[in-house]
């Protein structure tokens, strides 16, 4: 079943008319996951941020995204307000500056499940450790009593991810959520996430620049370049047989740079 279709998506900022993003088309089926890469500027985020209404009023957004019968950039305020952060969530690169530093993690935690759904605060608590032993996360009951300052990155980006999938969204968008991480938090991220994702149902709109994430969890994958669609089509397919030029490009700088990353291995260990 057809979750999100989005048709011609344009995003024109209005000051200079430049256009930021032409034309660009995608679908996401309920229980899968779409990756989208691209290299930075591609128009990867702020493709998403326009379909739940999150971009600036100078760039002007055109064509249609619809969820649930439900045109995303028609919706009216109160609308769009119910769908976001309920049925579509979205994490986001920097996890550091989406807590706020003032209060537990468990505080910011039942907050939010208590705000987006009716339940009570310690319906909310335990809601909230259960997310987190879910994401293979240690003594939760410790760990929503800690500050965000107190927690690796890749330990918050977990914390976020649970938060998100508690929510039981239709849609999590992803933007790029193992970007600011080390290799060993991204490798235990993306797998916490793909097991989360295969035992919620949630669908995933995934955004990295990494095709070695997007390859570990999509099933369909668009390449932008420029603020354009260059390629769409099945992760498989897509990955194998790649059409366009710059999706090769991609390909081959990702195994360029493991190859070096295990030549560099293997020069430290003859050091
Ligand atoms: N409010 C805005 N007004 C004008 N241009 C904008 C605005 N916000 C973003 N842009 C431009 O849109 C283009 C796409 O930006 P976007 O953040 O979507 O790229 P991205 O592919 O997600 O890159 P990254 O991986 O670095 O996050 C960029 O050239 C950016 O400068």
């Amino acid at each position: 079943m057809k979750l999100l279709e989005v048709k011609n998506l344009c995003i024109t900022d209005i000051k200079n008319n430049e256009e930021i993003v032409s034309n660009v088309s995608f679908e996401l089926e309920s229980n899968t996951c779409l990756g989208i890469v691209g290299e930075s500027g591609s128009g990867k985020s702020i493709t998403t941020k326009a379909i739940l209404g999150l971009i600036n009023s100078n760039l002007e957004v055109t064509g249609s995204a619809k969820f649930r019968e439900i045109d995303l950039l028609k919706a009216k305020g109160n609308v769009m307000r119910k769908i976001r952060g309920k049925q579509v969530c979205m994490i986001l690169q920097d996890v550091m500056s989406s807590f706020d530093s003032l209060y537990t993690i468990g505080y910011q935690m039942i907050e939010t499940i208590c705000e987006n759904t009716n339940v009570s605060k310690p319906k909310a608590k335990d809601i909230a450790i259960e997310a987190l032993d879910k994401m293979s996360i240690r003594e939760p009951e410790q760990v929503i009593k800690k500050y965000a300052h107190q927690l690796s990155g890749g330990m918050l980006q977990r914390c976020m991810i649970a938060i998100a999938m508690s929510m039981k969204p239709d849609i999590i968008i992803a933007d790029e959520p193992t970007t600011a991480l080390d290799c060993i938090n991204q490798k235990e991220v993306v797998e916490q996430f793909k097991y989360l994702r295969e035992i919620t149902g949630t669908s995933v709109i995934l955004i990295s620049h990494d095709l070695g994430v997007i390859k570990h969890l999509a099933q369909k994958i668009l390449v932008m370049k420029d603020g354009k669609s260059v390629e769409y089509g099945d992760a498989k397919d897509v990955l194998k047989k790649p059409s366009h030029e710059y999706t090769r490009y991609l390909i081959n700088t990702r195994l360029d740079l493991t190859e070096e990353f295990r030549k560099s291995m293997t020069m430290e260990e003859v050091v």
